[in-house]
């Protein structure tokens, strides 16, 4: 199958509201769509990099690395392009190719992209609802994830004092019944850590992310030892180095971002070492586009659509490339048709 037509979408699209997490704040998304064309189908990948977030490279570096991507997938055959993933030294411009890449090999097959990865067909993928900070509005970002039927609610935790946040927790806990997932995106040294967590010891949480700023295997152990809920290692994940963290099992949980590690198939690998070695795994998106959301989505339900997974954040833009799959009763309905099974859409459509 030949590449016949590579294009690159640049976007932006506004979000409803800032989007804050410890270390980063983020107003608008910006990313670039791949597009590659062949015998009247197409596969599409999303490139969206954070650079406010630890692990993120620069985002001219990963557009430069995705045009230079494009430029040599230009005629060359959808195996070749595959062959040549390894070659592209940037993650998140692989991440988009590969997803690009499968989207259209999965479509020429007439099978939805989790079915092309090997895996049994999936309707849907459970998630977390993506509340943002715990801020004054937070209660109503809670209670209406209730009300949309979400088991598990996810707050960013780390931007106020330790004692205060779990003061506003415990509030919240005693007016919505719902599972906090708490992320704190490495706010805490390791007293602030043990003072919040010791403090909301006896609440309905599901997990904690990042829990530490200057995390090792031996102060985040320390930690997940005096805690009833898993803690997770999301961004540290390179740093800690993904063999170091399988072997300690240090925290219970791993989150994994396709779009950071770079690719599919890569993703795929880590989750499948983690989960053999006891680690539960949960993928999560970026706040990118439609397009990445239902890329990592179908990752997911390859994985464990069954797992609440962190791909809840399509209703924080204003505007998107594609209508965003739906969320219903705390999952994302998954497309019916081949590959992603959404392309883009208005203006993105055009070429
Ligand atoms: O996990 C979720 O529900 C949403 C994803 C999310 O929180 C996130 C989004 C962009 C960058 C970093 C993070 C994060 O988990 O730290
Ligand atoms: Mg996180």
């Amino acid at each position: 199958m030949k590449l016949e037509q590579v294009v690159l979408r640049p976007y932006a699209l506004p979000l409803k509201q800032p989007w804050r997490a410890a270390h980063a704040t983020l107003g608008e998304r910006r990313g670039v769509l791949i597009g590659l064309f062949s015998q009247g189908l197409a596969g599409w990948g999303d490139c969206a990099p954070l650079p406010s977030f630890s692990g993120a490279q620069d985002r001219a570096d990963t557009f430069a690395a995705l045009e230079r991507a494009a430029q040599s997938l230009r005629g060359a055959a959808l195996d070749e392009g595959l062959a040549g993933l390894a070659a592209i030294d940037n993650a998140q411009a692989r991440w988009a190719v590969e997803t690009a890449l499968r989207d259209l090999s999965a479509r020429r097959d007439g099978l939805p992209l989790h079915r092309a990865l090997g895996a049994a067909a999936a309707s849907q993928v459970a998630v977390n609802a993506a509340a943002g900070p715990l801020d004054e509005s937070c209660a109503s970002r809670v209670a209406a994830a209730r009300q949309n039927g979400f088991d598990i609610v996810k707050i960013k935790v780390g931007l106020a004092d330790a004692d205060e946040e779990a003061r506003r927790l415990r509030a919240l806990a005693s007016e919505t019944a719902i599972r906090f997932r708490l992320d704190a995106n490495r706010a805490w040294s390791e007293a602030e850590a043990r003072r919040f967590l010791d403090a909301v010891a006896d609440l309905p949480i599901d997990g904690v992310e990042e829990p530490l700023a200057q995390p090792t295997l031996e102060n985040l152990r320390r930690l997940q030892e005096r805690c009833p809920f898993a803690l997770a290692i999301d961004e540290s994940l390179f740093e800690l180095g993904p063999e170091k963290i399988f072997a300690a099992r240090a925290t219970r949980r791993l989150v994994l971002k396709p779009a950071r590690i770079g690719g599919l198939a890569a993703t795929l690998r880590l989750a499948r070492q983690a989960a053999a070695a006891g680690m539960e795994v949960v993928i999560t998106s970026v706040v990118d586009s439609a397009i990445g959301v239902a890329a990592a989505a179908q990752l997911a339900a390859a994985l464990d659509p069954a797992r609440a997974h962190g791909l809840a954040t399509g209703p924080w833009l204003a505007r998107d490339v594609a209508p965003p799959l739906p969320l219903r009763n705390g999952a994302l309905v998954l497309p019916d048709g081949p590959g992603l099974g959404l392309v883009p859409s208005g203006e993105f459509a055009e070429f």
